[in-house]
């Protein structure tokens, strides 16, 4: 079947076709219950119980597709739309607009944030040889710097080299850099090593890669979390509304579990200080006389923690369930 000639009608959803972020998009699309079938090597797949096409893309060119409003919802990690956002405004810079005009230009396009999905946590890090004479980012200044995220590299020493000229007035998109940023696509780890670069500008999650090449981290220039992102003017905001309810609700449920509990009313208020819920506890009378039965939402990596302060305000009976999915406000 020619797929591009079906995508008629169709709300357009753009997902990482691979790397980091893949397995846990799959995963939430299942849980969002966005049914499909991806035929070998092909990028675009029809959603089959919902008027959506998928297309699979890096991760990184996501925040141009959505910003301009070719795809209308995306899955990308926060630091890939700083890094299109700092392309745009070097763009904007270079042909001569000012602060004022390129923020007016950016309400017209761009990408808006839905929301945070909870996984892909990285930092993108300014890192130096650990044995070596760097100390700060500022001692880089004017040297060889390796990156992919080259946009936002240069940024971030544009911001620094402005502070150290004593340079106030914020406008740094346009400077004339003393720093020689190196677009590098994979593998930048190595580039101090191999002396391409004095430092690089690279994700960091466990270091162990940082580690392993013998670096070390001494700036964060970006805090990352894969985000769900829309266009400004979506084709059909309705259906982005619904994707955006499953997508929020599946995540809800994988944070939280259900703890339910029997305690004495007398103790009640003391239980409810330790699980309030999201909005509230449900308390329901048992049929024994001054007992109540509480059920409440806890953060699944807190429920240790929140069992044990039960027990000594004497709740019994502790039972803890997974939620499949969920629905709140
Ligand atoms: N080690 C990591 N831990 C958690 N999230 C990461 C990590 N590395 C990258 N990410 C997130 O995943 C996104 C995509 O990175 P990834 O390296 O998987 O890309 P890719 O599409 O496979 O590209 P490349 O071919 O350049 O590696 C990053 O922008 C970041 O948000
Ligand atoms: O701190 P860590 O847990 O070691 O993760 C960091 C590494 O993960 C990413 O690379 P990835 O493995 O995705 O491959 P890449 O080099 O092809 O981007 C990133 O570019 C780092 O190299």
């Amino acid at each position: 079947m020619d797929l591009v000639n079906h995508l008629e009608g169709r709300l357009l959803f753009a997902v990482p076709k691979k790397g980091r972020l893949l397995s846990a998009s799959l995963n939430l699309l299942e849980g969002a219950d966005i049914q499909f079938r991806r035929e070998n090597r092909l990028d675009i797949a029809l959603v089959k119980n919902l008027p959506i096409a998928l297309v699979f893309l890096p991760a990184a060119d996501i925040p141009t597709f959505v910003g301009e409003g070719r795809v209308d919802l995306g899955i990308t990690g926060y630091d890939q739309v700083q890094e299109h956002d700092a392309g745009v405004r070097a763009l904007a810079a270079a042909a001569g607009m000012s602060a004022e005009e390129q923020a007016a230009a950016d309400k017209l396009q761009g990408c808006e944030t839905i929301l945070d999905l909870g996984f892909g946590h990285c930092k993108l890090q300014t890192q130096v040889p650990a044995k070596g004479a760097y100390v700060t980012t500022k001692d880089l200044i004017g040297k060889n710097i390796g990156t992919s995220f080259v946009s936002l590299a240069e940024e971030h020493f544009a911001k620094l080299e402005a502070e150290q000229d004593g340079v106030t007035n914020g406008d740094v998109a346009g400077r004339k850099l003393k720093t020689k940023i190196i677009e590098l696509s994979g593998s930048v780890e190595a580039a101090c090593a191999l002396g391409v670069a004095d430092g690089i500008v690279d994700l960091v999650e466990s270091g162990e890669t940082m580690k392993a090449a013998g670096l070390k981290a001494i700036d964060t220039v970006v805090e990352s979390s894969a985000i769900l992102i829309r266009s400004r003017n979506p084709s059909n905001p309705d259906v982005v509304e619904l994707i955006a309810s499953r997508i929020r609700g599946v995540i809800t449920a994988q944070k939280y579990v259900l703890c339910q509990y029997n305690i004495e009313r007398s103790k009640l208020d003391r239980a409810k200080t330790i699980t309030p819920g999201k909005r509230a506890p449900t308390v329901t009378s048992l049929e024994e006389e001054g007992w109540v039965a509480v059920s409440s939402m806890v953060e699944k990596k807190k429920i240790a923690p929140v069992m044990d302060e039960l027990t000594k305000v004497g709740a019994t009976d502790i039972l803890v369930l997974d939620i499949h999915n969920s629905r709140t406000s």
